[in-house]
């Protein structure tokens, strides 16, 4: 793990406006440091795409300025933030190019000058390192869903960068898949690398962020961990956001007002094996 706490990114953005004249946000200040997660809510259309797509440079401030590991990013230098910020597209189709998965995997090192049975051996780790090793052979068209999101992440992940931005990489998987790719993002922030992930599944957010940030039409409207976010009413409601199952559940239960309440399912059940008269102590006392 690094040791440093300096921001790997830090985005000010007042303003995006794309071409046709919708502006996508409005306000944002949006720092990553190293070993977290963090994970940006808000409902559809509020902002989080066009929030996630300028901390590479893919869209820039129309006001504003990104840095990323110190450095300022300008027209000159984006390539800069692309190499240290890897963006994993919603679609994974747009990601895919090539005819093979240990092709595809290869290509942002052979546009690096990485060939051959180098480029090979590096692109079979990185989809070792996704669980995805055995697809290494088939065509990317035809994976399912969750598979062509593992390959792309591998396709990100080869080019060893600084930060991981995913863009909603839970929509359409299984509960199954989903955990899967969950435990692969644990696993990379592990390894050091910063992941910024969009998501409307505030279950796994509680489960999985260090950090949450709040968007609501175009604006970061708020943050913090995951239970001072999601044990903020105001906040949520202004975001029109329902909260994770564990936090409604808490409250019905009026463990809300505890010193930690619960925000993941794991917390939930941990805090009520404590309380007598939980159904699961009934259901030990009967045995
Ligand atoms: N390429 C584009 N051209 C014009 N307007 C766009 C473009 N992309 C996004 N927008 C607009 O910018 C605003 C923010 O969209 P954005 O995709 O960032 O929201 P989001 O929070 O990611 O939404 P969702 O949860 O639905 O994916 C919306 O009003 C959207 O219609």
């Amino acid at each position: 793990m690094s040791e440093s706490t300096d921001p790997l990114i830090d985005l000010e953005c007042q303003s995006h406006t794309y071409p046709d004249g919708t502006v996508g946000v409005h306000d944002i200040e949006f720092g990553v440091v190293p070993d977290e997660i963090v994970a940006v809510v808000g409902p559809n259309g509020s902002g989080k795409s066009t929030c996630l797509e300028h901390l590479n440079a893919t869209l820039v401030p129309d006001d504003g300025e990104l840095v990323v590991r110190g450095t300022a990013i300008t027209a000159d230098n984006r390539e800069y933030a692309r190499s240290e910020v890897g963006f994993v597209f919603q679609d994974p189709d747009t990601q895919l190019v090539a005819p093979t998965v240990i092709d595809d995997v290869s290509f942002g090192l052979t546009n690096r000058g990485v060939t051959g049975a180098a480029a090979r051996a590096r692109a079979r780790d990185a989809l070792d390192s996704v669980g995805a090793k055995h697809l290494e052979d088939r065509v990317p068209h035809y994976l399912s869903g969750g598979e062509k999101r593992l390959v792309g992440l591998a396709g990100v992940l080869v080019l060893d960068p600084s930060v991981i931005v995913l863009d909603e990489p839970f929509a359409g998987l299984d509960p199954a898949r989903s955990a899967m790719v969950a435990d692969r993002l644990r696993e990379i922030r592990a390894s050091g690398i910063s992941v910024v992930l969009s998501t409307h599944d505030l279950d796994v957010a509680a489960d999985l962020a260090d950090r949450v940030c709040v968007m609501d039409d175009g604006n970061a409207i708020g943050g913090g961990t995951p239970r001072e976010v999601f044990y903020d009413a105001a906040l949520l409601d202004r975001a029109n956001l329902t909260p994770p199952s564990a936090v409604r559940i808490a409250r019905e239960l009026g463990l809300d007002a505890s010193e930690r309440p619960p925000v993941t399912e794991r917390d939930l059940v941990d805090r009520l094996d404590g309380v007598a008269g939980s159904p699961r102590n009934i259901a030990a006392s009967d045995d």
